[in-house]
């Protein structure tokens, strides 16, 4: 059986426009091989520069390959703000990517914004477990968790990604499949998020990071030994699939402290 380390791979783009068209190549692959395999396509996405970086996938070819009837849009995480605030992640994702490509309404998964933190958490776990029980969400082997066929990642320069931010006891939930945070480092303080067992769980999943001040965290977060750094002061760290695989996108300025150098092949 493949280690996880094995089935990390690193890949460094010269350019952002090269790693955006490679990164459309690769879930357009991923949505091919699941829709002919399972007949539909679950991904999950987060909020922040991945959307912009995502854009090439509304452009052609795509926007006329892609079986975008077939996909189910998640979030692995949310701000818990109104579905129209310029914070909110879904509508991030409507304006940058949802409103140019044909996905049904009715399978896109946002969460209820007129509840509580709380509630909202509650119900959208609510939600995942009845596509798991009718398996349009795949199950782990290892667990009882929803397993994506994607979950899409981003990463800020503290190394949180979805809503884990360092230090946070968010990190050692392992009992829930998306829990809901209110003292965000960064405003909005209300968030939800998949829990790492969920991340962990995904058949696929990939962490884009960009820009030369991401350098340092991604150095930590790939290269690195157990020995230097506590895993909890670096949530991407703690990004390890089961079973599943694990590609890390860089662009040069991203990978200039010799991310290329771990674990991974890069191109
Ligand atoms: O707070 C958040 O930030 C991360 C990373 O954003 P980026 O703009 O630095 O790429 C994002 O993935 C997450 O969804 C969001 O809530």
């Amino acid at each position: 059986m493949a280690s996880s380390s094995e089935r990390k791979t690193v890949r460094v783009f010269e350019s952002i426009d090269e790693l955006a068209m490679i990164l459309a190549e690769y879930i357009s692959q991923l949505s091919e091989d699941y829709v002919r395999q399972r007949g539909c396509f679950t991904i999950a996405l987060t909020g922040g520069s991945l959307l912009t970086v995502m854009g090439k996938l509304c452009q052609s070819p795509y926007d006329r390959t892609v079986d975008w009837t077939k996909w189910h849009v998640f979030w692995a995480d949310e701000r818990v703000v109104a579905k129209n605030h310029v914070d909110s992640n879904c509508k991030q994702t409507k304006d940058a990517f949802l409103s140019k490509v044909p996905i049904l309404q009715s399978n896109i998964y946002s969460i209820n914004d007129h509840v509580s933190v709380a509630e909202a958490a509650r119900q959208y776990q609510f939600a995942i477990r009845q596509l798991v029980k009718i398996r349009t969400i795949d199950v782990s082997e290892s667990n009882d968790c929803p397993k994506f066929d994607l979950i899409l990642l981003g990463m800020e320069t503290d190394g949180h990604i979805a809503a884990l931010f360092p230090h946070h006891p968010a990190l050692q939930m392992r009992d829930e499949w998306v829990t809901y945070i209110i003292d965000s480092p960064e405003p909005p303080p209300e968030r939800i998020t998949f829990t790492l067992p969920v991340i962990n769980s995904a058949s696929n999943v990939a962490i884009v990071a960009t820009g030369k001040e991401k350098a340092r965290t991604v150095q930590y977060a790939i290269v690195a030994t157990d020995e230097d750094v506590d895993a909890s002061s670096l949530p991407a760290r703690m990004v390890q699939p089961t079973d599943g695989k694990l590609v890390w996108f860089l662009d040069e300025m991203a990978a200039s402290a010799n991310a290329r150098n771990g674990g991974g092949q890069a191109v």
